[in-house]
């Protein structure tokens, strides 16, 4: 039902290895008739990447029908010179290549100025699209404070860095940070970490903002509903 208004769905972390092997091929097959990419969880690919099985993992990811894969290093270390190498690897592979920026947890590297020059980093690279890490938590990680908003300085720093909202994927699980992207940013600014049952009231809200009247939003309808 929300499948027009999504890009891309993350089977986010290791969860996509607990699934059901018919349930994942279903459920993959379903969203690729929707014309939707689906994503392997950026900590599964460290995973691989630190158990050095990340070639084999590709392989597998591409066979099960994965259209992308994240790269991140949310919980592990990860030099420069393998980072090109994962994402290049990828890219070779045919995968939609997204990169993430930050940590996980609270550390002197989330500094912003440490966010900018990575996702520069991995533009430079040919990531399809960079996601500022914000979690499914949202609330003091990345560029969010305590409350869960994000920093004016953060959102223009990234922005300008990465020639516009464009290339950028915004985690924001909450709504009242959405609200703040959709505001700053436009209507059609990238946010990540959308539970599922939230997508439709993100759509209404991006509607909303743009002060169009909820009619024409019943008329332009893509479902033909
Ligand atoms: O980075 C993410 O947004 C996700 C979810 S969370 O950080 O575990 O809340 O992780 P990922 O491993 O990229 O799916």
């Amino acid at each position: 039902m929300a499948g027009p208004y999504i890009d891309v769905v993350k089977l986010t972390s290791l969860t996509s290895a607990f699934y059901d092997p018919d349930v994942l091929r279903s459920k993959i097959r379903l969203l690729r008739d929707a014309d939707i990419d689906v994503c392997v969880g950026g900590t599964c690919a460290e995973v691989m990447l630190w158990q050095k099985v990340y070639p084999a993992f590709l392989a597998k990811a591409g066979q099960w029908g994965f259209t992308g894969i994240e790269i991140s290093d949310g919980t592990i270390e990860m030099p420069d010179a393998m980072r090109r190498e994962a994402i290049d690897r990828a890219l070779s592979g045919g995968f939609r290549v997204f990169s993430e920026v930050g940590r996980k947890e609270w550390s002197p590297q989330t500094g912003l100025e440490d966010l900018v020059s990575d996702l520069k980093r991995d533009l430079a690279c040919g990531v399809d699209k960079v996601i500022v890490e914000a979690m499914e938590i949202g609330q003091s990680v990345g560029i969010m404070d305590a409350e869960g908003n994000p920093s004016e300085e953060g959102l223009r720093a990234l922005t300008e860095a990465a020639g516009g909202s464009e290339k950028v994927i915004f985690e924001a699980p909450l709504r009242h940070q959405q609200e703040i992207f959709i505001d700053r940013l436009g209507t059609n600014v990238n946010l990540g970490n959308i539970p599922p049952m939230e997508v439709l009231v993100v759509e209404a809200t991006r509607w909303k903002m743009t002060g169009i009247p909820f009619m024409t939003a019943y008329s332009a309808n893509p479902t033909g509903a």
